[in-house]
C-alpha cells in the first residue's frame, strides 16, 4: 500500500512532536478510539473527538492506507472521577432511572451511534463493549498479577505504578505523588496507583458484578481499553486516540499496564492522539456540568447536524475551539454557502452523475482506501486543477490542518476552473472532509426547528405571502407576515447573498 501524496505526520502525544506517519504493517493501519461512556447522551464535546477520529481515518483512507479502526463502548467500571475514585458512572445512571444499566446502555449507546451517523461518522470496523470481554479482563489481570505488577487491598487489584520505569511520560510528568492524583486509599504504595478490579464491598448493592480471583466485582476503566486493543489490534498498533482529558491519567494507566503486561517498549500504540476540548463561557463542555448542548438540542433549534461537523473541521484539532450558538449558526451559513455552490455547478456542468460521483461509494465506511475512487475523480484534470489538489493533500497531511483545507475547497469554488472539474475536486475533497457536499441541498440544510409552529411549506407560503406584498408595495402585509414567521421561530434574511431567505432562529 503506497501513500498518496505529501508524506503524513501527525503530533504524537508520547514525544510531544510531529511525526512522520510510518505504520507497523504498510497493509492495514491499526486505530483504536477511547468510546462514550454510555450513561447520558453524549454532548457535543464528546462528538468533537468522534469528528476528530473520524477525520483521522478518512484522511488515513484517502491517502491510500486501509484502516482498522475500534471504538469501544463503556458500560462498565468508569467513576465518577477519572483519577480512581467515586462510583461508577452506569450504576447511578441506573439507579436514578430506576431501571437497569443494561437499559441505560442501550438507550444512549443507540443515541450515540445515531449522532455519530448524522455527523457523517463512519462506522469502526469493530464496536468494542467492554462487558462482553469481562473475562478477558480477568485473564490480562491475572496476568498482571503474576508478573508481580499488582497488590490486593480490601477494595480491588491495585497497579503498582512503580513498576513501569517512565509511569506518567504521557502526562509529561515523573511519577511524583501528584501523578494521578488518585484518592488516598488506605493501603496504596502509590498515590497514582489505580484499581484495576474493584471489589464489591460487602453488603454493596451492585447490578453488575462478576465473580474473579479477587473476588466478585468489576473491571476498572483503564484496563478495559488496554484489553480490547490487545485483544482486537494487537500488542502494538499504530495509533491511539482520545479527548486530552485521557492524556493525564486514563492513557498513562492504558500504557502502564501494556508495558506491564508485555515489556517497557510496549506502550501499546507507536502514536497516542488527542483532541482539544470544545469549551464554552464556563469552561470544558461536561456532563457533569450539566445543561450541556447535544446534538439534538441543535438540530431542535434548526441546525444541520453537518453544520457543526464544519465547525468542528473549521478549527485544528488540537486547539480548543469555543462553542456558541453564533459560532454555529455561522457554521450552518457556511455550509449552506458551500452546498449552493455545489447545486450550482451540478447544473452549469450539466454533467452525467457517473463524472463527479466517487465509485463504489458503499465501500467507504468498510476502511478501505480510496485509492479507486480518488481515481475516478481526478484522472484527467487540468494541471490547474491537480494544483489544488496538492494544496489541499499538504494541508492534511500536516497533522490534519483542516483550518487550511477548508479554504482550499473554497478557493476551487471561487475558481476559473470548469464547472466539472470543481465538482470533481468537491467529491474528492469530501471523502476526506464528510461533509456530504454531493447529497445536502437547500431542502435538506432548512431544519424546521422542533418548537417552530408552521410547516416548511407553511414558511414557503408566508414568504410568497410577503414577497407579493412587497411587490405591491403593502409594507403593512409584508410586515405582518414577517412578524408571523418570527413567531414561529423563523428569520427572514432580506437580501440574503444566498437567497436562502429565511433561517431558524437561534437565540438562547
Ligand atoms: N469538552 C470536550 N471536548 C472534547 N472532547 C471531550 C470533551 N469532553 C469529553 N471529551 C472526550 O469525549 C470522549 C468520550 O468521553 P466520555 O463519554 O468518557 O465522556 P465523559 O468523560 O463521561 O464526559 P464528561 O467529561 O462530560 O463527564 C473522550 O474521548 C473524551 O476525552
Ligand atoms: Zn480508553
Amino acid at each position: 500500500m503506497t501513500q498518496t501524496g505529501a508524506p503524513l505526520t501527525l503530533f504524537n502525544s508520547l514525544t510531544r512532536s510531529i511525526e512522520a506517519f510510518q505504520p507497523i504493517d504498510p497493509k492495514m493501519v491499526r486505530l483504536y478510539s477511547c468510546g462514550p461512556t454510555v450513561y447520558s447522551t453524549a454532548h457535543l464535546g464528546n462528538l468533537r473527538a468522534y469528528v476528530f477520529t473520524d477525520t483521522l481515518r478518512r484522511v488515513l483512507n484517502w491517502k491510500g492506507h486501509a484502516t482498522t479502526h475500534v471504538i469501544n463502548i463503556t458500560d462498565v467500571g468508569h467513576l465518577t472521577s477519572d483519577a480512581d475514585a467515586g462510583d461508577d458512572k452506569m450504576e447511578i445512571a441506573a439507579q436514578k432511572a430506576g431501571t437497569t444499566i443494561w437499559d441505560v446502555a442501550a438507550r444512549y449507546t443507540q443515541l450515540f451511534k445515531g449522532d455519530l451517523k448524522a455527523l457523517g461518522i463512519l462506522d469502526p470496523a469493530i464496536w468494542s463493549v467492554a462487558t462482553d470481554h469481562i473475562q478477558d479482563m480477568i485473564a490480562f489481570a491475572q496476568s498482571l498479577e503474576d508478573r508481580g505488577a499488582t497488590y490486593e487491598l480490601d477494595g480491588g487489584l491495585y497497579f503498582d505504578v512503580t513498576k513501569v520505569p517512565d509511569y506518567g511520560r504521557l502526562a509529561g510528568q515523573q511519577a511524583g505523588p501528584e501523578v494521578g492524583r488518585i484518592e488516598v486509599v488506605e493501603g496504596k504504595r502509590h498515590p497514582a496507583d489505580f484499581a484495576i478490579w474493584r471489589k464489591s464491598a460487602s453488603g454493596e448493592n451492585r447490578q453488575m458484578e462478576w465473580l474473579s480471583p479477587w473476588g466478585p466485582g468489576a473491571p476498572g476503566w483503564h484496563l478495559e481499553c488496554s484489553v480490547m486493543s490487545l485483544k482486537y489490534l494487537g500488542e502494538q498498533f499504530d495509533i491511539h486516540t482520545g479527548g486530552i482529558d485521557h492524556r493525564e491519567i486514563h492513557h498513562c494507566n492504558e500504557i502502564a499496564q501494556n508495558q506491564a503486561y508485555n515489556d517497557t517498549a510496549k506502550t501499546g500504540a507507536n502514536i497516542w492522539m488527542h483532541n482539544n476540548f470544545l469549551v464554552d463561557r464556563t469552561g470544558k463542555m461536561s456532563k457533569s456540568k450539566g445543561g450541556v448542548a447535544t446534538l439534538g438540542a441543535l438540530v431542535a433549534r434548526g441546525v444541520h447536524p453537518l453544520a457543526y461537523r464544519l465547525l468542528c473541521l473549521g478549527a485544528h484539532y488540537r486547539s480548543e475551539l469555543e462553542f456558541s450558538l453564533d459560532a454555529v449558526a455561522a457554521a450552518l451559513t457556511r455550509l449552506k454557502r458551500l452546498v449552493m455552490a455545489v447545486g450550482a455547478l451540478k447544473l452549469e456542468a450539466a454533467l452525467d452523475e457517473a463524472a463527479w460521483r466517487p465509485v463504489h461509494e458503499a465501500s467507504f465506511g468498510k476502511g478501505a482506501p480510496l485509492d479507486w475512487q480518488r481515481r475516478s475523480l481526478e484522472e484527467g484534470l487540468s494541471s490547474d486543477a491537480l494544483t489544488f489538489v496538492a494544496r489541499f493533500d499538504e494541508a492534511l497531511a500536516g497533522d490534519l490542518m483542516t483550518p487550511q483545507a477548508l479554504p482550499v475547497l473554497d478557493a476551487v469554488l471561487t475558481s476559473s476552473l470548469a464547472a466539472s472539474e470543481k465538482l470533481r475536486l468537491v467529491a474528492t475533497f469530501d471523502l476526506a472532509l464528510g461533509l456530504g457536499l454531493l447529497d445536502l441541498d437547500r431542502r435538506s440544510l432548512s431544519v424546521r426547528p422542533h418548537d417552530a409552529a408552521v410547516t416548511d411549506v407553511e414558511v414557503e407560503a408566508l414568504l410568497d405571502q410577503r414577497q407579493q406584498a412587497r411587490a405591491a408595495k403593502d409594507f403593512g402585509s409584508a410586515d405582518a407576515a414577517r412578524d408571523a414567521l418570527k413567531q414561529a421561530g423563523v428569520e427572514i434574511m432580506d437580501g440574503d447573498p444566498l437567497r436562502w431567505e429565511w433561517r431558524a432562529l437561534l437565540a438562547d
